[in-house]
């Protein structure tokens, strides 16, 4: 491995035809050794231009030119990964489309389109009694998050509950499911939500991350459902679910539909979970079963709403996860396309929920849309800040020096590392370079098909595998109990985004480390929204990175300040009349 790539090389950065012979190597190599690790590397066959002339940051290679066509290209030929090369241009114009459709777009060139999958994932179900081991033991600092600050704006704002045992009426099963979850007492944004759920209203809600954002909205929706059931409405053709939860990304989306089996088992309530990558006629038989709760990812459920295999007639609820995600200019065409279908019950209706940790004030403008103009908006500590049990550190790194960088580090400790990259070849690259450096190391990503993804989860869960290289596709919401330590190896473009990426650790109170690499080159724009993170956070703030903000490097960006630890937007743009019993 050390003998492919030189000293001083980037190798994250993708180079043409030497690249692709680079990577053959290391998949050869991988499997004629008992390797730890075998990362599906797929070539790329086609223009490359069109995708990375927005990245300022990678570099173009004449040889690029080479690799669009593939049979002319000895070196891909051989790579089973490489599906359907017999039109090259048809599938530039087609992975185009489908890169700029992506609700979760790598920052990376195209790669060949996957074949349809044949997937079929393992559904748990509610007799297992082992889903309910895998959630966060809370930590040290729980008992903290009850000085954290709750704020809540709107009319007729609900009292807030102590314990979960102090609900009235609640279903005598719900509570032994949350017994079964080993939940004591509600997190501060349950204590707000969960009333104000109950009550009917409209919600939108931020909490740092780890802060049980989740059963937030689960369970006062699940307790509604059985406070007033509904009869299923489903027939050969299609089915109705009452709740539609959305979440951005597929591993997301599975891990909510298992908080929702935690909390509905023998409840009667039923629940199913649609996502990419997975056989769409399995999917379709199950949805066709019907369910009450849909949880699911913006393309497959638009797939089948197409079809008319999904209507909306039925909704009660309807949820957007990771709010400021799914309001970005990737998706929120598809879920304007699921609240505009002429089946969803409009705003009064239905009752809609919006949640995230990071809520920057131009999601909130666009979320208001979707919203019953009385919705409360509930804020559990400063929004979009990371939380205080994350020791961040930061050094300033040139990208030719972030690969040794990061050896160092990991070498010291790997166990529950996360490592955060730009580009999906970057993390099929250090997730081979690590494994081959005795560090057991896999990969995630959008071009690893979804069985590959799931596997490369639970072995990083099961800690078979040591450290898992992301792009920032699992960013969001994952909860995973080993993650002791998020690098980012790229800093992402977005201080949200950052904010996300390590809130993977220091959950629930338990304690966390990250540390990112900050190139000033190509990061200068975050110094100031890191700045404030850090103080936010009562982190110490390195020297030179105040001394590039005294250099003003990002002085036209100052507005960007205003995004980060906002609050309710109507509160500065409403008049006080309107607004004046907050
Ligand atoms: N009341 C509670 N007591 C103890 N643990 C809880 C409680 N509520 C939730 N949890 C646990 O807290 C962990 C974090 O919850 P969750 O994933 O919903 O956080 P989140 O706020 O949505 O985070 P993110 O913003 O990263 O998505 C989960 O493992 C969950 O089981």
């Amino acid at each position: 491995m050390d003998s492919l790539i030189s000293k001083n090389e980037d190798i994250s950065k993708p180079r043409g035809r030497g690249r692709g012979f680079l990577l053959k190597m290391i998949n050869e190599r991988q499997s004629s050794e008992k390797s730890v690790f075998l990362p599906p590397l797929v070539l790329p066959i086609k223009n490359m231009k069109n995708n990375v002339e927005n990245t300022s940051n990678v570099e173009i290679t004449s040889n690029f030119e080479i690799t669009r066509n593939v049979e002319n290209t000895s070196s891909v030929e051989n790579t089973s990964s490489v599906e359907n090369t017999s039109s090259v241009e048809n599938t530039v114009v087609h992975n185009q489309s489908i890169i700029n459709k992506s609700c979760f777009q790598d920052y990376d060139y195209n790669y060949e389109k996957p074949v349809r999958s044949t997937y079929i994932p393992h559904e748990p179900n509610e007799n297992d009694k082992s889903i309910y081991d895998d959630g966060i033991t809370s930590g040290i600092n729980f008992e903290k998050f009850d000085d954290i600050e709750v704020k809540v704006n709107g009319k007729n704002i609900p009292e807030a509950i102590e314990s979960f045992e102090t609900l009235k009426n609640i279903s005598e099963k719900l509570m032994e499911n949350i017994k079964m979850c080993k939940f004591v007492k509600p997190t501060p944004i349950q204590k707000y939500s969960i009333p104000i759920i109950l009550s009917g209203k409209d919600l939108m809600a931020s909490a740092q991350t780890g802060s049980g954002k989740t059963v937030a909205y689960v369970l006062p929706i699940i307790q509604k459902l059985l406070m007033d059931p509904k009869k299923l409405v489903k027939d050969s053709n299609h089915s109705e679910p009452q709740v539609v939860i959305m979440a951005p990304t597929r591993e997301l989306a599975v891990q909510i539909k298992l908080v929702v089996l935690k909390l509905t088992r023998h409840t009667g309530i039923s629940s199913f979970v649609c996502y990419g990558g997975t056989l769409v006629s399995y999917q379709k038989n199950k949805i066709l079963e019907g369910c009450h709760i849909l949880v699911a990812t913006p393309g497959r459920i638009n797939e089948f709403v197409q079809h008319g295999l999904i209507t909306f007639s039925s909704v009660r609820f309807f949820v957007l996860d990771e709010v400021d995600r799914m309001l970005d200019v990737d998706s929120k065409p598809d879920i304007d396309k699921i609240l505009n279908h002429f089946s969803m019950p409009s705003v009064m209706h239905r009752q809609t929920i919006m949640l995230s940790a990071t809520l920057p004030d131009e999601t909130q403008h666009l979320a208001k849309f979707y919203l019953n103009k009385n919705y409360l908006f509930l804020a559990a500590g400063i929004i979009s800040s990371a939380s205080q049990d994350i020791k961040q550190t930061f050094y300033m790194v040139n990208r030719l020096n972030k690969r040794k960088m990061l050896f160092n580090i990991l070498e010291k400790d790997p166990v529950g590392t996360i490592v955060f990259v730009k580009y999906k070849w970057t993390a099929d690259f250090l997730a081979t370079y690590l494994s081959e450096k005795h560090i057991p190391s896999t990969s995630i990503h959008g071009d690893r098909l979804q069985d590959q993804r799931e596997i490369a989860l639970n072995d990083f869960r099961v800690n078979k595998m040591n450290v898992l290289v992301a792009t920032t596709v699992a960013s969001r919401g994952l909860d995973i109990k080993c993650v002791n330590h998020v690098i980012n190896y790229d800093m992402p473009q977005e201080i949200e985004e950052y904010v996300q990426r390590i809130g993977r650790t220091g959950r629930l109170g338990n304690r966390g480390i990250a540390t990112s690499f900050f190139d000033p080159d190509e990061d200068y724009l975050l110094v100031d929204p890191i700045i404030k993170t850090l103080a936010s956070a009562n982190q110490e703030i390195p020297i030179w990175l105040i001394k590039l903000r005294r250099e003003a490097l990002c002085e036209e960006d100052n507005n960007d300040l205003n995004k980060f630890g906002g609050s309710d937007i109507r509160i500065t743009s409403a008049s006080v009349d309107e607004y004046e019993d907050w």
